[in-house]
């Protein structure tokens, strides 16, 4: 559950975000699972900043003022980022880039902010793996909107939290599981969101005047629409307690976008009733204890993703097809984690040993990997009081 922070007195906050597992097999674009695997942000909070309201009077003032690219240079100057731990040096620090700062400018800029009211330093602890099928972006997104939410004390409901967020994101799995926690289903008020042009590309829509660093970011010249309210409707769903996640993760990268255009646009009545029978038996059966291994295993089949993402994850049919508790005591069922490639084995025991057993089906085919056993976080996205240590 996200807070609101105060930030009238206090020197900081921190933010922490949830990892998430997409899909789960039958649930394409459905259902989400947050795990104990954090993104967290430091927020240190400096000086207020004067004129960081978008004060106009006319539209066409409005215009002069957003078209300007010094009004990049005011955003990115209230804010620097610096990144530890894992993937530090992969991520972007300018702020008008980097997916978490881009997201939160989203944010101010569509309640009226030019750039954040206060100054402010965010150092960034993510040991989420990155393009790994982890629910990476949908994390940054989350975080994202939270920083924007604190820094400028906009109080949203949980509801417009996931609003902005799923802007952004468009598949309302990961960031629901990211921003409630637990097992969560979800979906999309199909229209409103169809109608919305996509937000960042409204927000960053890259100037035609010309290449320098700056134009190559200015913002459009109009203020980006708020995204319609009650975009998305969701349930959290009981999870068993003995059931925990190991992850397969690949040492190579797959973009969501990438996994994405490889499926196809229409399915067949058989393959979308297969899909249809067993998401309707997995949302129960993983909340009933003790689980039911042979109801769970075949529930987690999905004819929708998967058989189109194996040519881009060498060894997943293999894992698919071996990892079955009829195979391999302790498993429930085995699944494409997200887009992939990090494959999600669910059991009730002997975790080390799958773990073990499956980075060597992934060594079989060329793959490194590593194997994390992860525990279901039941608390969401969260924003606290927080001085970061100088
Ligand atoms: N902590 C982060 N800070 C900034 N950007 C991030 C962060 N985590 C993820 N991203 C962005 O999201 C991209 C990965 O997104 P995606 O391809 O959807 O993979 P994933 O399955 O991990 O979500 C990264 O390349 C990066 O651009
Ligand atoms: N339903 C989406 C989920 C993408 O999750 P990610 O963790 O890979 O970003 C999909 O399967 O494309």
């Amino acid at each position: 559950m996200a807070e609101t922070v105060s930030n009238s007195g206090a020197a900081g906050f921190e933010i922490r975000v949830p990892a998430t597992t997409a899909n789960l097999g039958p649930g394409f674009d459905t259902l989400g699972l947050a795990f104990s695997l954090y993104l967290t942000l430091k927020v240190r909070l400096g000086e207020s900043l004067q004129n960081t309201l978008l004060i106009h009077d006319t539209y066409s003032e409005l215009e002069r003022v957003l078209s300007n690219p010094k009004q990049c240079a005011a955003f990115t100057d209230s804010v620097t980022l610096a990144y530890e731990g894992e993937n530090s040096a992969d991520l972007p620090t300018d702020p008008t880039q980097n997916l978490i700062t881009k997201t939160a400018w989203y944010v101010l800029r569509a309640h009226g902010y030019l750039k954040f009211p206060r100054k402010i330093h965010v150092t960034v602890a993510n040991a989420i793996p990155l393009g790994r099928g982890l629910g990476s972006s949908g994390s940054a997104v989350v975080a994202g909107v939270l920083l924007a939410n604190a820094a400028a004390n906009l109080r949203l409901t949980q509801a417009r939290l996931l609003d902005f967020a799923l802007a952004i994101e468009r598949h309302p799995d990961n960031v629901s599981a990211a921003l409630l926690g637990g097992f969560v289903a979800s979906y999309l008020m199909d229209d409103s969101m169809a109608s919305h042009t996509r937000a960042l590309e409204e927000t960053f829509q890259p100037s035609d005047q010309g290449n320098s660093a700056t134009d190559a970011y200015a913002p459009s010249a109009i203020a980006p629409r708020m995204p319609p309210s009650n975009t998305s409707r969701y349930v959290q769903l009981a999870w068993a307690s003995e059931i925990r996640a190991v992850a397969v993760i690949p040492q190579f990268q797959l973009s969501t976008a990438k996994a994405r255009a490889a499926l196809p646009q229409n399915y067949s009545r058989g393959d979308l009733v297969f899909n249809l029978q067993r998401v309707a038996v997995l949302t129960h059966a993983l909340g009933q204890s003790p689980p039911d291994a042979v109801l769970i295993s075949e529930a987690m089949r999905d004819q929708v993703h998967q058989p189109y993402r194996t040519g881009l994850i060498p060894g997943l049919q293999q894992l698919l097809d071996e990892f079955v508790p009829e195979e391999v005591p302790g498993v429930l069922g085995t699944c494409l984690s997200g887009a992939g490639p990090t494959v999600i084995i669910l059991a009730t025991a002997n975790w080390d040993t799958i773990a073990q057993k499956a980075r060597q089906t992934f060594a079989l085919n060329g793959v490194e990997a590593k194997a994390m056993v992860l525990e279901v976080a039941h608390d969401g996205a969260c924003c606290v009081d927080k001085a970061p240590v100088a």
